[in-house]
């Protein structure tokens, strides 16, 4: 998308929003990388989302932030470049900027096998390494929660997630589920969450709304929580 689309999109979104005592005040699109070596200095606590193809994540950066600024598409592989966003949020009068970072989905390409070896090597290396990483926001589509290459990334996270990061594990497009299948996952994550310290996950849909699931304002909730350090004590 052309910067100048963005801009348009960003004037016609709300100005800010305020729920659950948190206020949106703005949001912008910062740049995107070629690659990870491009990626602009760090001014802020970074909020990576990482996840399949197609899984949702610019979706999800959209609705968090209430501005269209990620492209999504229903076509597989509509990121290709590390995009930068950023957002003031405020609560309880303390203003909290906020970067998003959206990465290209793994398990797509158009490319050789090696280029996109070398690609994802290259994103490895940058969640290593990135120390303004706050949270890493993990997407598991609800209707496919045991591939192995969701399997494979969730372990790499718990290995190199350090003490002042955390991890969200967000299953999405739960408005797909069945609503005994809903209630199923939802209550084998409450377990879940009881007893991994390192992994926290919810249940959310973009596009519905039930008690069964983590609303758009709970997550934000969750969000600012996990990057102000109240979920591990720093
Ligand atoms: N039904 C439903 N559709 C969703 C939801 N979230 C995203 N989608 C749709 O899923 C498709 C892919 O969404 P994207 O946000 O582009 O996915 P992505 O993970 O950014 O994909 P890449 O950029 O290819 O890695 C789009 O058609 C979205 O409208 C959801 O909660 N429910
Ligand atoms: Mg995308």
């Amino acid at each position: 998308m052309t910067q100048n689309l963005r801009e348009a999109r960003r004037q016609d979104s709300p100005k800010h929003l305020t729920q659950n005592g948190i206020q949106i005040l703005e949001s912008t699109f910062i740049t995107s990388a070629t690659h990870p070596k491009n990626a602009p200095s760090p001014y802020t606590s970074e909020i990576v989302f990482l996840g399949r193809s197609n899984v949702g994540k610019s979706s999800l950066i959209n609705a968090l932030l209430n501005a269209p600024l990620a492209k999504s598409s229903s076509t597989p592989g509509k990121t290709q470049l590390i995009n930068f966003f950023s957002s003031l949020w405020l609560k309880e009068n303390q203003k909290i900027p906020l970067s998003f970072v959206d990465l290209p989905g793994f398990g797509y390409a158009k490319v050789s096998k090696s280029i996109k070896k070398e690609w994802e090597k290259n994103l490895l290396d940058f969640l290593l390494s990135r120390q303004s990483i706050k949270l890493f926001l993990h997407l598991v589509d609800s209707r496919h929660i045991d591939l192995d290459i969701d399997r494979s990334v969730g372990e790499f996270l718990q290995e190199i997630c350090k003490g002042d990061q955390g991890i969200l594990r967000i299953y999405t497009k739960a408005d797909k589920l069945k609503q005994n299948a809903l209630s199923s996952l939802q209550h084998k994550l409450n377990q879940k969450n009881l007893t991994d310290s390192k992994t926290q996950s919810y249940v959310c849909s973009i596009t519905a709304q039930s008690h069964k699931m983590t609303s758009i304002p709970a997550l934000r909730e969750r969000i600012l929580d996990f990057t102000l350090g109240v979920e591990n004590g720093v």
